[in-house]
């Protein structure tokens, strides 16, 4: 089964074209399998703040307390898994909201304690998704897991796209988020090594939430993934226009000319 692995960022959510979802139909008839993985960062944001709950980002990942986790799950799993698989069904594809907690989808451990209840992916219950797939439904996932003690988890949903393309063996990892690709001095680069990666971020022209995309898109290219893309959602089929983005590199691959 050929899979594709699709992460919608929270900042592109609520700005997708129909010809996303166009995309995702061709990618259908041409036998290969979308799984979508969404973000929400700024919805969760946006619903604590409305309760009077400051948040912060330590290296990118929200600081998650007991509390906050009840709203991130609220948020996640309920308004914009909901909305996001409604719009799948308004465009007539049949899709499924899933979050990493059912049928423990992702098996999670704290990532790190200055985190909080923020989760990293341990396992990934893949069988649920060929079931899914299989019967010709998209799941759509929420990025949250389940540790072995019932403990859930927030986990950042570049990290959760990652684990997931590893754990199926996916053709592609495609980061849909709110930018061309990565810029750096102004200019969209067509591709990155991992080493340019590194370098970047030390410079400070990758930062934020660009920070663990590029690295979970690393991440998904030291395991089973050959392809990761970053691109913008605002670009119309953004799933099947040729050329468009920023392609993540592995390791050695920097000198080596990549026809797509
Ligand atoms: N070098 C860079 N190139 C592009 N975007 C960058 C870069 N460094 C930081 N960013 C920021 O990263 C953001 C994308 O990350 P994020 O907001 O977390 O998106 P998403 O919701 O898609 O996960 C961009 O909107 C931009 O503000
Ligand atoms: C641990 C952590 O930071 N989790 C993220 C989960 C959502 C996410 O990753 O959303 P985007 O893709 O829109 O950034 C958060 O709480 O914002």
């Amino acid at each position: 089964m050929k899979t594709i692995v699709i992460k919608l960022g929270g900042s592109i959510l609520e700005h997708l074209d129909s010809t996303f979802f166009h995309d995702c139909q061709q990618l259908l008839q041409e036998g290969f399998y979308p799984i979508i993985v969404h973000g929400g960062g700024p919805m969760i944001s946006e619903h604590l703040n409305k309760l009077g709950i400051q948040t912060r980002f330590i290296n990118g990942r929200r600081y998650t307390d007991q509390r906050n986790l009840q709203h991130v799950i609220q948020s996640l799993a309920g308004d914009v898994n909901k909305q996001l698989v409604s719009r799948f069904i308004a465009e007539e594809i049949s899709a499924i909201g899933i979050s990493g907690i059912d049928l423990q989808l992702l098996k999670a451990q704290p990532k790190d304690p200055r985190f909080g209840f923020v989760g990293e992916v341990v396992d990934v219950h893949t069988e649920v998704l060929i079931t899914l797939l299989a019967a010709k439904w998209i799941p759509v996932i929420a990025p949250l897991g389940l540790d072995h003690n019932g403990q859930a988890y927030n986990i950042n949903a570049d990290e959760a796209a990652s684990a997931i393309a590893d754990a199926v063996g996916a053709e592609k990892l495609v980061m849909v988020s709110d930018v061309p690709g990565v810029i750096i001095q102004g200019e969209k680069m067509d591709q990155l090594t991992t080493q340019q990666i590194d370098h970047y971020i030390q410079t400070g022209e990758i930062t934020g939430g660009m920070i663990p995309k590029v690295q979970a898109g690393t991440t998904a290219l030291q395991g089973a993934i050959s392809e990761v893309v970053i691109l913008s959602g605002h670009k119309k089929h953004p799933l099947t226009s040729q050329g468009t983005g920023t392609r993540l590199l592995s390791k050695g691959a920097g000198n080596h000319v990549i026809i797509s």
